[in-house]
């Protein structure tokens, strides 16, 4: 198994996430790349198994607007029946409601969402950085 970790962070939150998501999915045998959303697009779906996508929540509840979003618009258009797997950090609601909507969106499109989206409260604490390393390790055998 091949993985993506394709992520965008400002404060370095959703960055620790993916470091940590990275290692599990090592942890778990299989092969890893941690992409920056500005390396990342349509044309390297076809390179790996899974892609992990991070963002946290910006904006008013939705994803970051000038790097992150222009991304997901052209990647998401080639996501039907591809596995993927969400994640992000966020601060200010607790009901997370731009992890609702992204995980819709993502559905609407047809992606395989292979686990249940990973939000983590601001600065991983070190139990949310065994939380991700537990979902990297999850993500990879699905
Ligand atoms: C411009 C801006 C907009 C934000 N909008 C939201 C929001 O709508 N909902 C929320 O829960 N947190 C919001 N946050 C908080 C971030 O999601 C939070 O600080 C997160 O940990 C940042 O992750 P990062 O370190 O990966 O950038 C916002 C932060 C900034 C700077």
């Amino acid at each position: 198994m091949k993985v993506a970790v394709v992520y965008w962070s400002g404060t370095g939150n959703t960055e620790k996430m993916a470091d940590c998501i990275a290692e599990g999915i090592e942890n778990a045998g299989s092969e890893v790349e941690v992409i920056f959303c500005d390396d990342f697009g349509a044309d390297m779906l076809n390179d790996f198994d899974l892609v992990a996508f991070g963002c946290p929540a910006m904006g008013d509840e939705v994803l970051e607007e000038s790097s992150f979003e222009p991304m997901f618009e052209e990647v998401e258009e080639e996501l039907n029946g591809r596995k993927i797997a969400l994640f992000g950090s966020y601060e200010w609601n607790e009901g997370q409601k731009w992890m609702k909507d992204w995980k819709v969106r993502c559905e609407g499109v047809g992606a395989k969402i292979v686990a249940e989206p990973l939000c983590v409260y601001d600065c991983p604490t070190p139990e949310d950085e065994d939380d991700c390393v537990a979902f990297g390790e999850k993500i990879a055998k699905a």
